[in-house]
């Protein structure tokens, strides 16, 4: 196992380039199962989330690999198996998101349930309520969903709390579903809307996205296609968050800028600058950092997967900052491990109450979740002496080349086996 030794106390300086959205690319990489043929896509970041979804449709039947550009190209003309088995679902939970394509094209689906993990439990109650209105005889079988239908039926689906891959595992089953059906309560990420633009481009009739409702008109069939997945908006308020608690300036360069209003908003507020030009944004934090308050909400509100990275951020700041977690019922395990590098942080509840402290100082810690260890990795960053971070395999299923990326704006850090 790999771990991250972080030798902070330096201002970042220089320029980071933003890889393609994980969250974007799971479920795109999922849409190839509604239509057969070679699928293609642009800026798919190399983490290890990505290979286990390659590895999930080739237990399907699926072929994929990469071009020499990067191109990845995952070709379905040969799926025969809509299974997806408790071993590669257990190490992401994205797996889920092959049901409602699975059940659309090939009339049945076989599907480990996720089961919890270290931010919550974290149920798929509403995909399958979502795919039983759509009219699929839904049924849970020692560990598995398994969700059948001949032909999926439009209809209105209202979703209890808004839920990112439940909206996106029901838009691809009703795009191949009969008649319209409409989704209320809608999830508005960026990552839907992107994932809707590819089913577009492979002939869905899809409206109202970035709205709470979206309104899919089925049709018989789709075609491959080929896209680019957008930028990481998690990655870019990450790197902004590094160069901010650092006291650094960096140009973030190949991202989207609107797609983390919420989270520029609450730098500034912070006392950090921020500039946006087109796809470029530049973060320079020159006096110190000032506490804010935080709320996570579905977008277009402050992101859950980056209350952690703010966390680390907050412990520095001038005066105390409530940080409370709406998403997610026990998103805070890495609370813990930053007051043992000196960190002043009070639970109550949902909520963090984090009182700034001057400095922060070295301490092994270990992370328990992707976030989490992203947040340790910023702490780390500005914290005196060497920080050892353990379990980075969570941290590589979601940055991509985070370690190079750091050293390449002056940070030191290196990567040791334990
Ligand atoms: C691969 C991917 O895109 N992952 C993201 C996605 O996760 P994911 O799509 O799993 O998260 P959801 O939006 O579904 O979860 C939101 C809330 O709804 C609850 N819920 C969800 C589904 C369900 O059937 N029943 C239910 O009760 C969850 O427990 C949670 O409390 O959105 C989260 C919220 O922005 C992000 O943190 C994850 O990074
Ligand atoms: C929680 C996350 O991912 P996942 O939904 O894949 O666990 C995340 O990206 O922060």
């Amino acid at each position: 196992m790999d771990k991250l030794v972080i030798e902070g106390g330096r201002p970042l300086e220089g320029e980071v380039v933003i890889s393609g959205a994980k969250n974007s690319a799971l479920p795109l990489m999922a849409a190839s199962l509604l239509a057969p043929g070679r699928h293609r896509y642009q800026n798919v970041p190399e983490l290890r989330d990505i290979r286990t979804m390659e590895r999930l449709l080739a237990h399907m039947g699926a072929d994929s690999g990469r071009e020499n550009d990067g191109m990845l190209v995952i070709d379905t003309s040969r799926v025969h198996l809509p299974e997806a088995p408790y071993e590669l679902v257990k190490t992401m939970r994205a797996s889920v998101l092959v049901l409602g394509p699975l059940v659309a094209r090939f009339g049945r689906a076989r599907v480990s349930l996720p089961g919890g993990c270290a931010i919550g439990a974290r149920p798929i109650n509403l995909h399958i309520k979502g795919l039983e209105r759509l009219g699929a005889v839904v049924e849970l079988d020692q560990g598995y969903v398994t969700a059948s239908a001949e032909k999926l039926r439009g209809t209105t689906v209202t979703f209890d709390v808004v839920t990112v891959t439940g909206t996106e595992n029901l838009m691809m089953a009703a795009s191949l579903a009969e008649g319209r059906t409409i989704l209320e309560n809608a999830a508005r990420e960026p990552e839907v809307a992107d994932l809707a633009a590819y089913l577009t481009s492979m002939g869905a009739r899809i409206q109202g996205v970035g709205t709470p409702e979206i309104v899919i008109d089925g049709v018989s069939e789709l075609r491959p296609g080929t896209h680019t997945v957008i930028p990481d908006r998690i990655e870019t308020g990450t790197y902004a968050l590094a160069a901010a608690i650092t006291g650094g300036r960096l140009k973030i360069r190949r991202c989207r800028p609107d797609h983390l209003e919420t989270v520029l908003r609450k730098l500034e507020a912070a006392g950090v600058t921020v500039q946006k030009a087109g796809d470029t944004l530049e973060v320079e934090a020159a006096n110190g950092i000032k506490s804010v308050d935080v709320k996570t909400w579905p977008y277009p509100g402050f992101p859950t997967d980056m209350q952690a990275q703010f966390m680390a951020l907050m412990t520095l700041g001038r005066g105390t900052s409530v940080i409370t977690e709406q998403i997610f019922e026990n998103r805070f395990m890495h609370v813990s491990e930053l007051r043992r590098l000196g960190a002043d942080i009070g639970l109550d509840g949902r909520s963090a109450v984090v009182r700034g402290v001057p400095r922060l100082s070295a301490a092994p810690v270990m992370a328990t979740d992707l976030r989490a260890s992203a947040s340790l990795v910023l702490a780390g960053l500005a914290a005196t002496g060497a920080t050892h971070v353990s379990r980075i395999y969570h941290l590589d299923r979601g940055y991509e080349r985070l370690d190079q990326k750091l050293r390449q704006v002056g940070a030191k850090i290196r990567r040791e086996k334990e």
